[in-house]
């Protein structure tokens, strides 16, 4: 569960996030919606304890970040452009990343995770011969390992044609039990993934029910 409360962030004079608030529960599959430079990159610094803020809080399953408690467990976060290792294989990269994020790997659960995103056929093939779709699908890959009760995700079919993105979207339509937020552009995927959309317009947050931010928009409130 995401728990922000009157959060205020600012980039010297201007503010990019103005006391806002927003509550994400478990099995909430949430898009983070909003015009170029909304602030959309900011909030999820925020989120992630990259950008610290000077009010307001942030909770993460009920717990505040502090010195001893930096969410690396509650949170799994797949960037837009996820920095995989091209002359290795997909096998060798889910390994890899595997190994740095908890230590030791578990490969039944690489073999699963590798199945979900339908590249154990794949695994052998070096990355550099991966197509958009699959090198995306692999970074998808690599986050769920992180087995997080949390995943925010940015773009993640951004660039992709659209049966690469149907893959990702069936992928992440599959996951149960965790809190999504992902930044969508796609009103498209947004309507067919999302239980919510969390929109950012001037500084202020809101959410509305997927059904209702749609027929919002088909009305041109939004
Ligand atoms: N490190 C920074 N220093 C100064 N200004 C910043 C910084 N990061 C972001 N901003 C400003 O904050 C505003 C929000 O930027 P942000 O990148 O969060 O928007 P966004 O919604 O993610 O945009 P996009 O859809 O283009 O990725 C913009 O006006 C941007 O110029």
């Amino acid at each position: 569960m995401i728990e922000v409360t009157t959060l205020t962030q600012s980039f010297g004079k201007k503010t990019v996030l103005d006391n806002i608030s927003l509550k994400l529960e478990k099995n909430e599959v949430c898009a983070l919606v909003g015009r170029n430079g909304a602030g959309k990159s900011t909030f999820i610094s925020c989120l992630l304890g990259l950008l610290p803020s000077k009010t307001g809080s942030i909770k993460i399953n009920g717990k505040e970040r502090s010195k001893k408690t930096t969410w690396k467990n509650e949170i799994a976060y797949l960037p837009e452009k996820f920095m995989l290792y091209p002359s290795l294989t997909g096998y060798e990269n889910m390994l890899f990343f595997a190994k740095a994020s908890k230590g030791i790997v578990d490969e039944q659960r690489v073999k699963e995770i590798l199945t979900s995103v339908r590249l154990w056929e794949d695994k052998d093939s070096h990355v550099k011969g991966y197509s958009k779709g699959m090198l995306q699908r692999l970074g998808l890959a690599v986050t769920l390992y992180q087995d997080s009760d949390i995943i925010i995700l940015d773009e993640p079919t951004s660039g992709i044609d659209p049966i690469g993105r149907r893959e990702i979207l069936e992928i992440l339509r599959d996951l149960k039990g965790k809190t999504i937020l992902l930044s969508s552009h796609h009103l498209d995927e947004i309507r067919q993934l999302c239980t919510h959309v969390a929109y950012l317009e001037d500084g202020k947050i809101t959410k509305y029910p997927v059904d209702e931010f749609v027929e919002l928009q088909h009305l041109g409130g939004i």
